[in-house]
């Protein structure tokens, strides 16, 4: 189900957003979006005393952490993003703006300027709509606009705040703190949008794209679309729309052709605002057949890139020539120069340059995967970050591989936007981690997706490479990929090899604690005292439902040999609100909760089991109780999202479902259901 129509309309559009914030990318993934994270290089260095009021700066630099990504990716990504989504977000105070602390005492300062005060927290939004001109040139159009959320802070005892300072909290976060962790402690009261603090003002956002695509879908279906660009309020909200009628001017930004369009919003006080031209693109290509265009920047190019450049004149009409080469790839020749062909199509019988790139990316979609799950198995990201400046030579020794796959292996990752690499003067460049991978992909960070991608890499990845025959046979191709049945491998899983099990257990653990938050915060579960998470393994999603609910107790509730391994998996405060019981669902009486959680299970069992499953659950609850689902579910019209139609293609016992095919299927209304999308 798609709650917001109009998250769906970018559905098929490559959208990027251009933040590293793990926030930013949750609540744009629990909002249903599909997108890229390629966090932005801009530097927040903006002059905050040339800005009339503090949310122009958080608009300005959101401005231009997009931008710099919308510029910088067809270029290093070879690929023109449709949308690309910045987001900055400060707090102030007392006429202070405070971005994030740079060490312990700078958090202690911005904490205790904040302690007992009501403060803002503004985040700018810039939304860039990147529009390819047939010339290569990209017409880059801004939609921007803030919201302010009022926060009110308890005041803090010195020793509340060096606690939480030392909590580590503070370090990435405006102001220093974490309203949606920790931090929420610290606050009495919050006036507006409590995710406009968490990082991004999701409604907002929302009405903004909205004002885009629904209310002007003529123009939004346009190839040009036009920007009005509003500074006439306090409120720094930019439009994008075609002209309704009686309003007045609209522009366009092309930074690629800066000499006709001044950028707007510039951070002086005195300067005007944009011009605000009205811009229509033809969208008619005037040239109906293929040109090669042959671009050398100096001089004379060598006899191998002459012979490169003829070869590919000669098969302008042959469909594979034009296939590789109908995009702007830079070809470096013998001699090192750089060549960039440029091909114009024909507009009624060629392929869109947009859709050629997805066709590329999707191509290219298991290299990425392959790529970033060699670097989680051979440690780059663990070894990088405690030793970050290494280079390919020093990294190759490190994980014991040769200097010229490991060289490879290294700046594939940082074209995938995972390292950094730094150039150095007649040196070859070190490498360190980007801020997504430091986040998902060391094997000690909190929200560790290392286990899951070893999970991918070592299972799920041999079943895709049998996907052929999948297809053909309808069924899961275990005994190809491992030689043993899908009923050995749960044996071997559960039971038999110890190594196995803590693989699993470890994949499951590293899921459930990356999405965890998110699926015990997506209710009001106050009316619950008790929860019983069937199939909850390490008990990674349970202690997230205690920490978001101080109500709440959890018993976990799976198989003897998962439970008697749980301990490895406790976290660092352990909670006794969470309990494990050793049983087997489809077997064993379900020990009583007011609420029962299903997270990840049902898709991996045939309806039979669903069926038995789901009415011992109805015949476990009283008046009163209820049953939170946590699955892909499907779209009611099955037609997305694609993780879950790709999930499918596993063709486990299971399906996947929408939500409604569960609430058909069952429970005869013996209990409330609260059903969440498990996007990631
Ligand atoms: C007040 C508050 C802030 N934050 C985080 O603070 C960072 C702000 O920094 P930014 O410069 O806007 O973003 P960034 O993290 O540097 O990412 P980028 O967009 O790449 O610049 C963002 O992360 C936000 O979530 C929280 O997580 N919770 C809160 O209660």
């Amino acid at each position: 189900m798609v709650l917001n129509p109009v998250i769906s309309k970018l559905a098929g559009k490559l959208v990027v957003l251009a933040s590293a914030s793990p926030r930013r990318l949750e609540i744009l993934s629990n909002a249903g979006l599909r997108f890229e994270v390629v966090p932005s290089w801009f530097k927040e260095t903006l002059d905050k005393g040339l800005f009339k009021a503090p949310h122009e700066y958080a608009v300005e630099t959101a401005k231009q952490k997009a931008l710099e990504v919308a510029r910088r990716m067809p270029f290093k990504h070879l690929k023109t993003p449709d949308i690309v989504i910045g987001a900055d977000t400060i707090v102030t105070v007392d006429g202070m703006i405070l971005e994030k602390p740079v060490d312990k005492e700078d958090a202690y300062r911005m904490l205790s300027s904040l302690s007992g005060k009501e403060h803002s927290v503004f985040t700018g939004v810039a939304i860039v709509v990147c529009h390819e001109k047939e010339n290569e040139e990209v017409d880059y159009q801004l939609i921007e606009f803030y919201e302010e959320t009022k926060v009110k802070f308890a005041d803090l005892s010195d020793n509340m705040l060096w606690e939480y300072i030392n909590s580590g909290e503070p370090m990435d976060k405006a102001g220093g703190y974490g309203i949606q962790a920790l931090g929420g402690m610290l606050v009495e009261y919050v006036h507006g949008d409590f995710l406009n603090v968490v990082g991004f003002p999701l409604n907002h956002f929302c009405k903004q794209l909205d004002l885009i695509y629904n209310r002007c879908t003529s123009s939004a279906d346009q190839e040009s679309v036009s920007v009005r660009l509003s500074h006439n309020s306090s409120h720094a909200t930019s439009i994008l729309t075609q002209p309704p009628p009686g309003l007045p001017a609209q522009s366009s930004h092309s930074p690629s052709s800066k000499a006709k369009h001044n950028p707007s919003s510039s951070p002086t006080q005195n300067s005007p605002p944009a011009n605000y031209t009205h811009h229509t693109q033809n969208s008619s290509s005037a040239n109906p057949v293929h040109k090669v265009k042959r671009k050398s920047s100096e001089g004379e190019v060598d006899e191998s890139s002459w012979m490169l450049v003829n070869s590919l004149s000669k098969h302008t009409d042959d469909r594979e020539a034009e296939f590789i080469y109908n995009t702007t790839l830079p070809l470096v020749a013998s001699s090192g120069q750089v060549i960039e062909l440029n091909v114009t199509e024909h507009e009624d019988s060629e392929p869109k340059k947009d859709d050629l790139q997805r066709i590329i990316d999707l191509m290219d979609g298991f290299k990425a995967s392959k790529a970033l799950f060699t670097a989680s198995k051979m440690c780059v990201f663990d070894l990088l970050q405690s030793r970050p400046g290494l280079d390919a030579a020093q990294v190759a020794q490190e994980i014991k591989a040769s200097v010229k796959g490991t060289a490879c292996l290294l700046e594939a990752c940082v074209s995938l936007g995972l390292l950094k690499s730094k150039p150095r003067a007649c040196q070859k460049p070190v490498y360190e981690n980007t801020d997504l991978s430091s986040h998902f992909l060391l094997s000690d960070a909190p929200f560790s997706l290392r286990g899951y991608i070893q999970h991918c890499n070592d299972t799920v990845w041999p079943l895709f490479s049998h996907l052929e025959s999948a297809v053909r046979e309808g069924a899961n191709q275990c005994e190809k990929a491992f030689g043993k049945t899908s009923k050995d491998m749960f044996q071997d899983t559960f039971y038999n090899s110890q190594e196995a099990k803590l693989r699993f257990m470890n994949a499951m653990h590293s899921i459930a604690k990356v999405t965890g938050r998110a699926v015990a915060t997506a209710f009001d579960l106050s009316s619950f005292k008790t929860a019983c998470d069937l199939g909850g393994c390490t008990g990674a999603m349970a202690y997230e439902f205690t920490k978001a609910h101080p109500g709440l107790s959890v018993t976990v509730f799976d198989l003897p040999a998962v439970v008697e391994m749980s301990e490895h998996f406790l976290p660092l405060h352990t909670d006794n609100r969470v309990s494990f019981v050793a049983g087997d669902f489809f077997k064993d009486d379900l020990p009583k909760a007011d609420l029962y959680i299903l997270a990840r299970i049902l898709h991996d069992w045939p309806d039979e089991k669903v069926g038995i499953l789901l009415s011992k659950i109805a015949n476990a609850c009283t008046a009163g109780c209820g049953l939170l689902l946590s699955e892909i579910f499907l779209d009611e019209d099955r037609r997305g999202p694609s993780r879950g139609l790709l999930q499918a293609l596993s063709m486990s016992e299971g399906k996947q479902s929408s939500a409604t095919d569960v609430t058909d299927n069952t429970l005869n209304n013996t209990c409330d259901i609260l059903m969440c999308n498990a996007h990631s």
